[in-house]
């Protein structure tokens, strides 16, 4: 069993690297589900209060509170598939958390495109940027994921992709790190220390 994490600035890839994903058939979990879970296990209607209950979890619980969360989402998953992507890990702290819980089943990709290359897409997205603001919305989302510790989850990646080329090029060795997974997952790596024959 494989847990693949991605984490990236706004912009970066990581919900195309997700669409990737279940077009392979393999399961997606977002933070984005778990406090869609937590609002409808505490009676709230997460249209309404999907940031206000995003919060109140970390508050309550810990910077790791959406990760430790996820896992049981995670683990239903693990029953029926070898790989589960877990889209858009927020910090170090949330690497630690699935460190801790899966071991070096889990790695981490780290997609990376630059600042204007990422406003041009998301302005191509046709969403977060709104009127043309040069660009100072996108710079504060980052400062933002940056101050939740997001720099540091991206040094600790398995794997970083420049995501400058072209989407078919980002697809294709998205395709490529999922079936790497499931191969490395049929055929194990000898035990270190034993030689290979
Ligand atoms: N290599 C690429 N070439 C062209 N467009 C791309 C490429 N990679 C991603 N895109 C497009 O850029 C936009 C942003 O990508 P995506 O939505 O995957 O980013 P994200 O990391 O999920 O962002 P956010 O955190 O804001 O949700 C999307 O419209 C996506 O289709």
């Amino acid at each position: 069993m494989r847990v693949i994490g991605t984490v990236g600035l706004p912009g970066s890839g990581k919900g195309e690297a997700a669409n990737v994903a279940r077009e392979e058939g393999v399961p997606v979990v977002t933070m984005g589900d778990v406090i869609r879970r937590e609002c409808r296990d505490r009676g709230l209607d997460p249209a309404e209060h999907h940031g206000e209950i995003a919060k109140a979890l970390r508050e309550e619980n810990g910077p790791d509170a959406i990760a430790a969360r996820s896992l049981p989402l995670i683990e239903e998953y693990r029953r029926t598939n070898e790989t589960v992507l877990v889209d858009g890990l927020r910090s170090q702290v949330e690497v630690e958390r699935f460190e801790e819980a899966f071991g070096d089943e889990f790695s981490l990709v780290s997609i990376e495109a630059p600042f204007e290359l990422r406003r041009e897409r998301i302005s191509d997205r046709g969403r977060d940027l709104g009127e043309d603001d040069g660009g100072e919305g996108l710079r504060a989302r980052d400062e933002r994921e940056l101050g939740f510790g997001m720099g540091e989850a991206m040094e600790h990646a398995d794997v970083r992709i420049e995501n400058t080329d072209t989407l078919e090029t980002f697809r294709k060795r998205i395709r490529e790190i999922l079936r790497e997974e499931t191969e490395n997952e049929s055929e194990p790596a000898p035990e270190k220390g034993e030689p290979s024959r």
